[in-house]
């Protein structure tokens, strides 16, 4: 930022309280339970009033879904009270404005969850709210909750689409920060091992909880932070807790993988940016079989040879971000990533960061 102090005309900025709204995006495959959870959610106590928005972008069953939410079979274009002072609409018109726009005209909320329809790809709405911070929005990504039908969330990961691109019910494992698996009074302890395994393979890193009805701790599933305030610290853990095993180093096989890479040294900041967009954009990043490399979701911290502190990496859909870390002092210039994708080829991802290296 250049320096402005010789400017006399350059007003004094005002410090303004604008408290931020966090939004929780809900998604899950066709009645896994993301209108259960939102209903526990809304009947608990948590003494926050929150608005519930359902998600229109993905057409199809809207009109069900409405209803419901409401229980009594009311089309919510408009407002509606719920319990605990909560509100509730549909945004048909979708995006950031028209929740600004509504929370204009209703006042704040202390909280917003967004149920997505059961064929969503999360992606581009999760990239839609997560918004520079210069953007001056009213509301930030708080993080992004898959629901899973015990019962078929195998059955469902194992369908192929014809073209060969992943289903959503894959991409919703794949992007989520905490996987709620619900449903678990329907099937036998062995099978929800499996699946548990299956998921863990797929996302190595996101929270996992089991749960019936939807069941579950407020404070596991709100006020995650997963994509504004994640330090380097709490990332760190996240390493460290998560020691699942991955020796697949070419992968060749369809499903989502989580891949984690290690190097040491500096990056050079335009290298690995060009890295990002050749991965995320261009999507000329491809594995041993020239399949190319689908990211879903990439969180790490890396050390620029231009700054001191570290940085936190990350990236949901197509779009990535930067923050700097305060803690970093005594760090080796250690990069760490996760990857979370199909078609994740270590050998090679790891080649193209050891490149961003400077010598
Ligand atoms: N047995 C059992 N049924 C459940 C559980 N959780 C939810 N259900 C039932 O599963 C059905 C679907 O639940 P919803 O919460 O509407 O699922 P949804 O994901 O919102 O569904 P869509 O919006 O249609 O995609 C309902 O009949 C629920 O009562 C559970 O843990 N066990
Ligand atoms: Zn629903």
């Amino acid at each position: 930022m250049g320096d402005l102090s010789d400017d006399e005309d350059v007003p004094d900025l005002v410090e303004v309280d604008v408290k931020k709204v966090p939004i929780t995006i809900i998604t899950g495959y066709l009645g896994a339970g993301k209108t259960t959870l939102l209903n526990y959610v809304l009947t608990e106590q948590h003494g926050k009033k929150i608005a519930v928005i359902l998600n229109e972008f993905g057409e199809g069953d809207s009109i069900e879904k409405s209803m419901s939410i409401g229980e009594k079979g009311e089309l919510f274009e408009e407002w509606l009270e719920l319990r605990n002072g909560c509100l509730c609409c549909s945004v048909k018109d979708n995006g950031v404005k028209a929740i600004e726009d509504l929370m204009t005209k209703r006042g704040k909320f202390d909280y917003i969850l967004l149920e997505t329809t059961g064929l969503a790809d999360p992606g581009p709405i999760a990239s839609m709210f997560w918004l520079d911070e210069e953007l001056c929005s009213d509301i930030y990504l708080d993080g992004v909750i898959t629901v899973v039908d015990s019962k078929y969330c195998q059955k469902n990961l194992d369908e192929k689409k014809p073209d060969g691109s992943l289903i959503e019910a894959a991409r919703q494992i794949g992007l989520a920060d905490v996987i709620i698996v619900n449903k678990t009074d329907l099937i036998q302890e062995q099978e929800l091992r499996s699946l548990r395994e299956n998921i863990r393979t797929c996302n190595g890193f996101a929270k996992m909880i089991e749960t019936t009805r939807a069941r579950t701790n407020i404070d596991d599933i709100l006020d995650l932070h997963a994509y504004s305030g994640l330090g380097s610290d709490k990332l760190e853990k996240l390493f460290k807790d998560r020691g699942f095993n991955e020796e697949v180093k070419h992968q060749i096989d369809q499903t989502i993988r989580t891949v984690t890479i290690d190097t040491q040294g500096s990056m050079c900041k335009n290298y690995f940016e060009n890295f990002l967009q050749n991965l995320l954009w261009e999507k000329n990043i491809k594995n041993c079989k020239n399949q190319v490399t689908e990211i879903l979701r990439l969180k790490g911290i890396l050390s620029f040879d231009s700054e001191d502190q570290c940085f936190v990496i990350q990236a949901v859909h197509q779009t990535y971000d930067f923050q700097a870390t305060t803690t970093c002092g005594d760090r080796n210039r250690i990069n760490r990533f996760v990857f979370i994708g199909r078609n994740l080829d270590k050998v090679i991802l790891e080649e193209n960061l050891q490149n961003c290296l400077v010598k």
